[in-house]
């Protein structure tokens, strides 16, 4: 079976920035290793603090950030660092010039339930000799990621990514400490039948998303003509994840709860990611107004509406949204 180091060198990847997807993997693997641990590494639970989003840390949100930004921070050609638990952006080498993005955990909801979390990582190239620590060297659109990926820390745990030639996924052998390949060239089903949605938020949506909703939920009868099942793990990379395999569509739409904010989910290391991912594999990602690669960030943590998955059911959702 082939290591992920072959198949970064068989897609063309250069020697720098395959270090730098390997350094990712290595904070990854003591991740996974730490989760599989739970309660016995005496890990669970939440910090006293808040990050930057006003969302309490866990001790694994914290531990995970740390992970990733220790070892990223050092590497010799990463100019800098954005993280979901970090309020500024980091400064890494001068001389590096990939720029890494993440959400260390992501379903941190679901850590002290021993259900599915993730990484999510993001790679984009500096354009000019901006430091690390100014955020705008980072303000530029998915369309410009160089590589994406996610590990999901479930029953196995799995690196999904793409460097923009397909999606493969990896499988962490625990007996040899590396992500094998074991799917390659994933790609989506083009239909589904198959929603995940908070439902609980229903009121505070939009008139177009609400009535996509009440229209799937009328089956046969309705105006979509088919009866739909529902998911909703609360982990964003367990849902995508899922839709990967079996097709599927996910949706964090805008909601009035706090108006000042586009959504729950963040462009930069949530909503770019894993529209690079879907669309590689033949799926769609849009804000249900536009394609959510094409958002221009305007800071590290903004936020962003989200719907992605089966390309002819994500373009019926922008379709109510006409
Ligand atoms: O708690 P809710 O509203 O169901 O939101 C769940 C969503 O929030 C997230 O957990 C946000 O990510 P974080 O856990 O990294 O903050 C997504 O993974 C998930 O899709
Ligand atoms: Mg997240
Ligand atoms: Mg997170």
């Amino acid at each position: 079976m082939k290591r992920l180091d072959q198949v970064l060198a068989a897609d063309g990847v250069n020697a720098e920035l395959e270090l730098v997807i390997k350094d990712v993997m290595v904070a990854c693997k003591d991740i996974a290793y730490k989760l599989s641990q739970g309660e016995l590494a005496g890990i669970l639970g939440a910090t006293e603090d808040e990050n930057v989003q006003g969302e309490t840390q866990k001790m694994l949100d914290v531990i995970s950030n740390d992970l990733l930004k220790d070892i990223l921070v050092a590497n010799p050609y990463v100019r800098g660092v954005g993280s979901e638990e970090e309020d500024y952006t980091i400064a890494a080498n001068s001389d590096g010039k990939y720029l890494v993005t993440f959400d260390p955990l992501d379903g941190s909801s679901n850590i002290d339930v021993n259900l599915s979390v993730g990484t999510i990582f993001s790679v984009l190239e500096a354009q000019d000799d901006t430091a690390g620590d100014n955020q705008e060297v980072f303000l530029q659109t998915g369309r410009k990621q160089v590589a994406a990926g996610y590990v999901l820390y479930g029953p196995s745990s799995l690196l999904v990514m793409t460097t923009g030639k397909g999606v493969n996924l990896f499988t962490l052998d625990t007996n040899i400490g590396e992500f094998v390949l074991t799917k390659e060239a994933l790609q989506i089903p083009e239909d589904t039948a198959e929603f995940a949605i908070n439902m609980s938020n229903q009121r505070f949506w939009e008139p177009e998303m609400k009535q996509y909703i009440d229209d799937c939920l009328q089956g046969e009868e309705g105006p979509l003509g088919k009866r739909y099942n529902m998911r909703w793990v609360a982990s964003m990379v367990a849902e995508v994840h899922r839709i990967l395999i079996r097709g599927g569509i996910f949706m964090y739409p805008y909601d009035s709860r706090d108006p000042s904010k586009a959504g729950k989910l963040r462009l930069m290391y949530e909503g770019n990611p894993m529209s690079m991912i879907v669309e590689q594999a033949g799926g769609a990602s849009s804000t249900g107004r536009m394609d959510i690669m094409d958002v221009q960030p305007e800071g590290i943590h903004d936020r962003v509406p989200v719907v992605l998955g089966s390309k002819n059911e994500v373009a019926k959702v922008v379709a109510y949204h006409k």
